[in-house]
């Protein structure tokens, strides 16, 4: 069981996260990401999925085309984590 972050420690945290918009009504943390067309689209989503895989963590995800919506939240937690955070930072790392 991980713990929930406090409002500090979320503010903090977001703080280092560009782009990312944390949704109190569902405690979530969400970003969306534009490609060029639906392959690279696609293509980012194995990343993702992978590095979700390797970290035992999961994203809420929506793909339209070439957008790719991605929420965290730690359902166990009833609200965001630090895994949520650490995920957040792994899927940047993947487009850097
Ligand atoms: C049993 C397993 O570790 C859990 O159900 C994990 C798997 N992936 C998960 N992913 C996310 N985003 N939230 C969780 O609470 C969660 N729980």
């Amino acid at each position: 069981m991980v713990e929930k972050l406090s409002d500090g420690q979320r503010e903090t945290a977001l703080r280092g996260l560009d782009g990312w918009v944390y949704d109190a009504t569902s405690g979530a943390i969400a970003r969306a990401f534009k490609f060029k067309d639906f392959s690279e689209a696609f293509a980012f989503m194995t990343r993702v999925a992978l590095a979700a895989e390797k970290a035992g963590h999961h994203p809420d995800w929506s793909n339209t085309y070439n957008s790719v919506t991605i929420s965290l939240s730690t359902h166990d937690a009833g609200g965001l984590s630090a895994r949520d955070i650490a995920l957040a930072q792994a899927i940047d790392k993947l487009l850097a």
